[in-house]
């Protein structure tokens, strides 16, 4: 945060802070996975946003669209020699994945870098898909940034269903090399980050053939551009899909082969390999490890939800502590908006949402480590498992996030709509994540398979893994008794999970006896396995967020340890009252205990207001990264916004020349 002299701060937001009653920095230790963790990322924002500081001098907003991606790439330079000069240095590789690094890209870019699935996925999908050999040949140049690269998989037919992609990959082994080719307009290349203008190499996610059999599809690594004067290769047909909703700085591209010859190498070949003579040989033990850039990014997306979602508590929060609006009681002063139980219902299920995502999100990745090592072993028994985890983490996390950073900005009424409170682009770029890196419904029906096949397991008393194993209850006909306990309550959230999922079953079981097809069964299915998905995913996010906050306050100060359990009591409160009607129909609540919990509510909002301020200063944004002018640490909400509107491309001049040229003419009858 940017903390300026004491005067300068807004008065309220100045009370606010005294009210605090827990030691903000043991939360932000907390948040950052360790205090190590956030010194590094501390130090990794010292170097770089003195930088970042001063590398606009017109705000992005007001730029053009070639403009704004033109300056887009000049920032994506200046960062990315910092990263490769200075903050790798502080943290080795691993910095790649860092909270430093991903904070620090924000205060560079308002909207996203054309380099970011470079990063984001090129780089990734070299160190997962290749041999040692190729890492070797490929990693360096595209960690020296001398080689661009981008992720092409989806097409403009195809983007869910890959099994549907069309462009092919087709051996020849007279010249040892692989000919891409795009035999129709819906197998181009669609959407791929950083693809348009700015990518030299590409991963393309192709159907292989190699002697006249088709192996389904592979990725391979092709350069499109020559690397000095940057012009597609003849054979490649590039260019930008047009303007976006956001991402409009991400070069989002489309791309098209015409009997494009590759080298054989050039086959990502850790999974399965094409021999010189063209023998196919498959090396991966298991089916979708192609597949497992995507697992990896869905794993990462949680966190990414979390991060965006407390960006957007924080302005919000800050805010409703400066803004005083209406007169409840006659003859006295107006009361902030964070004082309206209204506005903290609103508002504080965002701070403990962002919490509930990070905390899980900390908890996959670490099953994600423990799945790859695994992996390594050649063990792949857990894979079915983290796909199923990490599907439909990634779907509700950026769901939830999406919804309430929404949320947030109608809780800053017109303000909010202002792009310089930061929240209109925050949303239009995290609504992209329920999208991308696999569909918000495809994904939880992914998760539903395993569930179906779990419940089957538990009818049949076979051992069920961790994240499944309350389904031993429910098939053992256990009834859930409710009770408002934290304990209580992920029991009767399990109840709900299990009571759908066993209906889900019921159903395709019923339709199958009755001469439906599995495959029908499946699809009449769907609307209750998605809903049996998400209860599931809700339950197993409680229950991490609980065990996370458990453990990590048992040596934390006993202040900390009450506001990090009130909020997660918060958590369980709010979707036990949202899913009322589930909690009817699956355990044994009734009216008087809704009751009862409404009542709970509302003294957890009363309990958490005096520490409201306090809990989203321990996310530690730096005002340099929130961009916001509603957000910023100082609280100086209405010069900001004063100044902002001064900055307007409308407001250089007093009289317009539309004036002279429309206006005045008609208005004398002259147009
Ligand atoms: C640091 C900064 C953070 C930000 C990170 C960068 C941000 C980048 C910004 C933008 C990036 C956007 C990039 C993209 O969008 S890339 C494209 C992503 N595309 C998708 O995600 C497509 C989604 N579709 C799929 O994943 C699959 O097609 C599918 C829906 C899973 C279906 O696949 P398929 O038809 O092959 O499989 P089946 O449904 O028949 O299932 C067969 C069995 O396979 C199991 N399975 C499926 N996938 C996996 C997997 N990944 N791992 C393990 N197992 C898998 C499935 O469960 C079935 O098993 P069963 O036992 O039930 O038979
Ligand atoms: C900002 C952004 C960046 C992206 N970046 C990349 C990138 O770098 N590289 C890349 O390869 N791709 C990228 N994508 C593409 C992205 O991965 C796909 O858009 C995404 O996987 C969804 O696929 P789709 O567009 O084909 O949607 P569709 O599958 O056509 O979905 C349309 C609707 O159909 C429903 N639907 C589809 N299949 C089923 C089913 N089996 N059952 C029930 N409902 C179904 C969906 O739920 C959805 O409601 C990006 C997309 C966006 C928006």
């Amino acid at each position: 945060m940017t903390k300026g002299t004491q005067a300068d701060v807004n008065p309220d937001l100045k009370k606010e802070r005294l009210k605090c009653n827990f030691n903000i920095q043991e939360v932000t230790f907390i948040i950052d996975g360790g205090k190590d963790k956030t010194l590094q990322r501390k130090k990794i924002e010292d170097v770089a946003l003195n930088i970042a500081a001063s590398i606009d001098e017109v705000p992005e907003e007001c730029l053009n669209l070639k403009e704004r991606y033109d300056n887009a790439v000049r920032k994506s330079c200046v960062y990315s020699n910092i990263v490769k000069n200075e903050l790798l240095e502080i943290t080795g590789l691993e910095a790649l994945g860092s909270p430093g690094l991903r904070r620090t890209a924000d205060a560079f870019f308002k909207d996203v870098s054309p380099f970011m699935l470079h990063l984001g996925m090129f780089v990734p999908t070299i160190i997962g898909q290749c041999t040692p050999e190729q890492q070797a040949h490929w990693l360096p140049k595209a960690l020296e940034m001398q080689i661009i690269g981008a992720y092409a998989q989806t097409e403009l037919g195809h983007g869910t269903f890959i099994r549907g992609l069309e462009t092919t990959a087709t051996y020849d082994p007279a010249t040892e090399e692989f000919v891409l080719h795009s035999p129709t307009l819906t197998s181009t290349k669609w959407w791929a980050g950083g693809l348009g203008n700015t990518a030299n190499h590409c991963i393309v996610v192709a159907q292989l053939y190699t002697k006249g059999q088709c192996h389904g599809t592979h990725p391979f690594i092709v350069p499109i551009r020559d690397l000095d004067t940057h012009e597609p290769f003849p054979g490649v047909k590039v260019g930008d899909v047009g303007i976006r909703m956001g991402f409009n700085t991400a070069d989002n591209g489309f791309l098209r082969f015409n009997q494009y010859r590759i080298p054989r190498e050039n086959m990502m070949m850790k999974n399965a390999k094409v021999m010189k003579d063209g023998t196919y040989v498959k090396v991966a033990r298991h089916e979708k490890l192609t597949y497992g850039t995507m697992v990896f990014v869905r794993v990462t997306l949680v966190m990414e939800a979390a991060f965006n979602l407390a960006k957007a508590a924080t302005i919000a929060v800050r805010y409703s502590a400066v803004r005083r609006q209406s007169q409840p009681k006659p003859g006295e002063p107006e009361p902030q908006i964070l004082d309206y139980p209204t506005q903290q219902h609103k508002l504080f299920i965002c701070i403990a949402t962002a919490h509930a995502l990070q905390l899980t999100g900390l908890w996959l990745w670490r099953t994600f480590e423990a799945v790859l090592a695994d992996m390594r072993k050649g063990d792949t028994d857990s894979l079915p498992e983290l796909h199923a985890l990490s599907s439909c983490l990634k779907a509700v996390s950026t769901s939830d996030s999406a919804a309430l950073i929404e949320q947030c900005r109608f809780a800053c009424g017109g303000h909010g709509y202002m792009l310089s409170s930061n929240l209109p682009l925050l949303y239009s770029f995290v609504t992209a994540t329920r999208t991308y890196e696999g569909d918000y419904t495809v994904l939880l029906l992914q998760t539903a398979r395993f569930l179906v096949k779990a419940w089957e397991q538990a009818e049949s008393g076979k051992v069920l893994t961790p994240t499944v194993a309350y389904l031993a209850c429910a098939a053992a006909k256990e009834k859930v008794v409710w009770s408002d306990s934290v304990d209580g309550m992920i029991r009767s959230f399990q109840a709900v999970a299990a009571g759908k999922i066993a209906a889900c079953a019921e159903n395709i079981k019923r339709l199958t006896k009755t001469g439906t097809s599995l495959e029908d069964a499946w699809q009449l299915s769907t609307v209750r396995l998605v809903a049996a998905s998400e209860a599931h995913c809700r339950a197993m996010i409680c229950q991490a967020y609980w065990h996370e906050v458990t453990r990590l306050t048992a040596s934390c100060s006993a202040s900390v340890k009450i506001v990090m359990e009130q909020l997660a009591t918060l958590y369980l409160v709010y979707w036990a009252l949202e899913t009322t009607g589930d909690l009817l129909r699956y355990s044994t609540i009734c009216e008087s205990e809704l009751n009862k919990l409404q009542l709970k509510y509302e003294e957890l909002l009363a309990l958490i207001r005096p520490n409201a301020v306090g809990l989203v200063d321990a996310f530690d944004f730096r005002d340099e990264i929130l961009h916001s002018t509603l957000g910023a640490y100082d609280g100086r909400v209405y010069e900001r916004l004063m100044e902002e509107a001064l900055k307007s491309p409308l407001n250089e001049t007093s009289v317009q020349s539309s004036f002279h040229k429309y206006i005045r003419p008609l208005a004398k009858g002259k147009l």
